[in-house]
């Protein structure tokens, strides 16, 4: 199954109920600091209206929910991945994505065999605190070159305007949260980032 190209990243299944009409075709539900139960509600909608509108769903750490819900993929961490059961992970047939900051960090997850690769941050953020500033676009270009066929998706700082640059760089799939969240018509913002990546 070949991913789309352009991944953005909410936090609660209204963003996805508002966007997955325009033609949003992969999607990441990463919820925080949420009590256990609304996680789950969440998650469930989320598959829901993803296979409402073809899309695929990404959910983020919480990986039991999403076996016990029957998704498909999950994205997780490198401290997610030191409690997650990859067994029982890869047993109900989820694809795993997976986040890297450094060599040793690919090194890791290149020995789990992952159905993507995510490089960040490519651009500062200022969604989360990070040991990392940016590792910039030769560092996609390396990256590529050392993931071969896995989808490397970027992440970090994305825009409408850095897709390009970032998909010549080398990255398969670009990621972006506050470009859409915050800009004051994220309607308007992600009918420009599909233009920008089909
Ligand atoms: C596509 C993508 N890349 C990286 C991350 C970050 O995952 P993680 O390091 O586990 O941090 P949190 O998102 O859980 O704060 C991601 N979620 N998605
Ligand atoms: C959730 C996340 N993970 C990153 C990583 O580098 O692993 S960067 C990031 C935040 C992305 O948000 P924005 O598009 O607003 O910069
Ligand atoms: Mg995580």
């Amino acid at each position: 199954m070949t991913l789309d190209r352009f991944y953005p990243i909410f936090d609660h299944s209204d963003w996805l109920r508002r966007m997955l009409p325009l033609g949003v075709k992969l999607v990441q539900l990463r919820i925080k600091d949420q009590p256990d139960d609304a996680v789950r509600d969440q998650i469930a909608v989320s598959r829901e209206l993803c296979r409402d509108h073809g899309a695929v769903l990404v959910v983020n750490d919480y990986w039991q929910h999403a076996i016990d819900l029957g998704c498909e993929w999950i994205h997780l961490g490198q401290e997610d991945l030191d409690d997650a059961d990859l067994k029982a992970i890869r047993k109900a047939g989820l694809k795993l994505g997976v986040s890297t900051h450094d060599d040793d960090e690919l090194e890791r997850v290149l020995a789990m065999d992952p159905d993507y690769v995510a490089l960040g941050p490519v651009y500062p953020t200022i969604l989360k605190k990070m040991k990392w500033y940016q590792q910039g676009l030769p560092r996609v270009t390396e990256w590529k070159a050392r993931v071969g066929d896995i989808p490397l998706v970027g992440i970090g700082g994305m825009s409408v305007e850095r897709a390009a640059g970032v998909l010549e760089a080398g990255a398969d799939i670009v990621s972006a949260v506050t470009d859409i969240t915050l800009n004051s018509d994220p309607e308007a913002r992600v009918r420009a980032w599909i233009e920008v990546t089909r």
